[in-house]
């Protein structure tokens, strides 16, 4: 018998048997390209084959959700899907062949999976797995090409998002792609380490390596940005000038480790105005705000010779890289960073004791709660720049 508590740390539990059956519940569904979000019940198979079905606790709102909202990128106008990735829930069944997780356990999942097995993932040079990685492309799931989502009148399929869809109440995701929490986490904060905080700490600590003492500039003041800064802070960089076009981001930013500002509309060019404040450039740079001109900017603030820009925005299609190849030969270099480059699986469940015996602070990136039916005014917190993260409860 299945009689899980959904709501931890309080006295309430589904009393119904649901493993085996289809589940009707809420969900946040897309329509078109930036239609306001439609809060209607849906109907959610139960998991197959090394899958999960979970009950979302507390879900929030990323950048990647809301360009995939306004269909920025060809890839990403697939409708009607439920979009969402960043979120906390407890287990409500396991599909066959499930061992390392079971009702009731509290999970994150993760738009970048790990099976374990696979050559990348027994590779330590990357955290992407042959099966599971992050995939704009994907809206089905791999076991039979099928979803598990179902209009309720119809019915008809419903898309999915990211290995994840976590704007519903009950969702079905690879196993591969959910992580096992300590079950007395604070979940609240848990949820930011599910997209953009884990990205932007793992894109200091891992992915750039950033050495005490060092320069940084971020680019783009979101929560993914901030988390760079608070990498960086808890590295021990000597300077971490914040660049974002919405003032409002310093104050934020100051508790974070920002030590700098610069707004781009109140200077010619930001990177030679990063070159006078420090001589010859920063050693680190973090594109955090999705634009070309932006990532232009990153790169030449950089110091010839070692500068080290990382991408983490992401960017519409069908746009190119604005450089030419001969500027690195003046020894700049660019790389890429997917979910911080943290294995997800392995790496995760350590994060997040860390994160709460305090090596970094998770205060102050959620700016915002609301209840799941107000999702609409979440993404417009983001659109407007007001939130960081707002958390939706379910
Ligand atoms: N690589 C990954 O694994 C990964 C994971 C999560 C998010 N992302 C991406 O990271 C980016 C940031 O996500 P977020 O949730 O922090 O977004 P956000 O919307 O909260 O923050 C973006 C920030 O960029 C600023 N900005 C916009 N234009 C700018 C400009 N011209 N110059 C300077 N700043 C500018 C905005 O004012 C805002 O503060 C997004 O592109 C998102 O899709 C990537
Ligand atoms: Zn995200
Ligand atoms: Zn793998």
């Amino acid at each position: 018998m299945s009689n899980i508590n959904y709501s931890h740390h309080q006295e309430s539990s589904s009393d119904h048997e649901t493993r085996g059956k289809t589940i009707t519940c809420k969900a946040a569904v897309v329509w078109g390209p930036g239609e306001p979000f439609s809060v209607e019940e849906i109907q959610v198979d139960p998991p197959k084959q090394m899958e999960v079905r979970i009950k979302i606790l507390y879900t929030s709102i990323c950048h990647t959700d809301l360009s995939a909202w306004k269909g920025e990128n060809e890839s990403q106008r697939v409708y009607p899907r439920i979009l969402g990735h960043e979120a906390v829930g407890v287990i409500e069944s396991v599909g066959e062949g499930v061992e390392d997780m079971r009702e009731g356990d509290y999970v994150v999942p993760v738009f970048n999976g790990e099976c374990g097995q696979c050559v990348y993932c027994k590779s330590d040079e990357t955290n992407l797995c042959e099966r599971y990685r992050v995939n704009p492309l994907k809206c089905v799931m791999l076991a039979d090409s099928k979803t598990r989502f179902w209009t309720q009148n119809g019915p008809r399929p419903i898309f999915h998002f990211l290995n994840t869809s976590t704007f519903t109440e009950f969702t079905v995701l690879d196993s591969a792609c959910v992580v096992k929490i300590d079950s007395d986490s604070p979940l609240k904060k848990v949820t930011l380490l599910s997209c953009g905080v884990s990205t932007g700490l793992g894109a200091a600590w891992n992915t750039a390596n950033v050495q005490p003492g060092s320069t940084v500039a971020i680019f783009g003041l979101g929560a993914v940005g901030l988390a760079v800064a608070e990498g960086a802070r808890s590295r021990g960089a000597s300077r971490i000038i914040g660049v974002d076009i919405n003032p409002d981001k310093f104050i934020k930013g100051k508790a974070m480790g920002i030590t700098d500002f610069i707004n781009p509309n109140d200077v010619d060019s930001v990177s030679e105005k990063i070159m006078k404040m420090i001589k010859g450039g920063v050693q680190y740079s973090f594109e955090c705000a999705g634009k070309l001109s932006v990532l232009r900017e990153a790169f030449l603030s950089t110091h010839d010779g070692w500068g080290l820009t990382v991408i983490l925005g992401i960017h519409a299609t069908p746009e190119m890289m604005p450089f030419h190849p001969m500027e690195l030969f003046q020894g700049r270099r660019i790389i890429g960073s997917v979910f911080g480059d943290f294995k997800p699986k392995t790496q995760l469940p350590l994060l997040a004791r860390q994160c709460l015996q305090g090596v970094v602070n998770l205060d102050g990136f959620i700016t915002h709660e609301l209840p799941f039916s107000q999702i609409n005014e979440a993404f417009q917190l983001l659109v407007d720049g007001k939130s960081l993260r707002c958390l939706l409860q379910l």
